[in-house]
């Protein structure tokens, strides 16, 4: 961004401060360790764009400036007032977007969702627990399946796979050996269902331990 006073700028750096917050909370929980996991917003519909932190960045660090803007395929949107190279799964949280409409997307790299998606690759169940009410769900008497998706480098496999998979009462997917992607109807929303999630995670882990 220049010294350039534009309409335009003010609104990128102020996302972007959240969005580095957002990051900084994750990576504070010890979800986001060694550069692992990002973060996406939406900030307009039509065309898409989205604001998705800057990639191999430490996440517990980033700046205002550490995110980029980038288009429905996760391609940068040159001379849109940010800097860097947009994360490497930019165009997986694009998917996430088009195939949900979720406003914005969190990926992070916990040791539950690994270890769950080894044990569970068909999909992680749920039942009557109460923080279930925190995606939407009832807490009593209803199933429901977190999808597990098989890992890739290529984008374009893993949104084929998170479409397919994709539970449209479940706000996430775990995805084998890698980690978890959460979705919300924005920022607050997409921190509290992978609050969620990963709880629900970390209590399926004790539990298999325990037996
Ligand atoms: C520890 S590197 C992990 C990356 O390969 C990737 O999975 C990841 O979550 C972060 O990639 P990034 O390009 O920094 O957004
Ligand atoms: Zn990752």
């Amino acid at each position: 961004m220049t010294g350039t006073v534009t309409t335009g700028a003010p609104r990128t750096v102020s996302r972007g401060g959240a969005l580095a917050a957002e990051a900084a909370r994750f990576a504070a929980l010890g979800w986001m360790r060694g550069t692992s996991g990002n973060l996406s917003v939406v900030t307009g519909r039509d065309p898409l764009r989205l604001l998705v932190t800057a990639s191999g960045l430490d996440k517990g660090e980033l700046g205002a400036r550490d995110v980029v803007p980038v288009d429905a395929e996760g391609r940068a949107v040159p001379g849109a007032g940010a800097a860097g190279k947009p994360s490497a799964e930019a165009a997986l949280h694009a998917r996430v977007v088009r195939l949900t409409g979720a406003g914005a997307v969190v990926h992070v790299h916990t040791v539950a969702s690994v270890a769950m998606g080894r044990r569970r690759p068909g999909g992680i169940v749920f039942r009557d627990l109460e923080m279930l009410k925190g995606i939407g769900r009832s807490a009593h008497d209803e199933e429901v399946v977190l999808p597990v998706i098989g890992n890739s480098q290529d984008m374009r496999v893993l949104g084929d796979r998170l479409e397919e998979a994709l539970n449209p009462l479940v706000p996430g997917v775990v995805v084998a050996g890698h980690g978890l992607y959460t979705w919300g109807a924005d920022l607050g929303e997409a921190r509290r269902h992978t609050e969620v999630v990963e709880w629900l995670l970390e209590l399926e882990l004790a539990e298999e331990r325990g037996r």
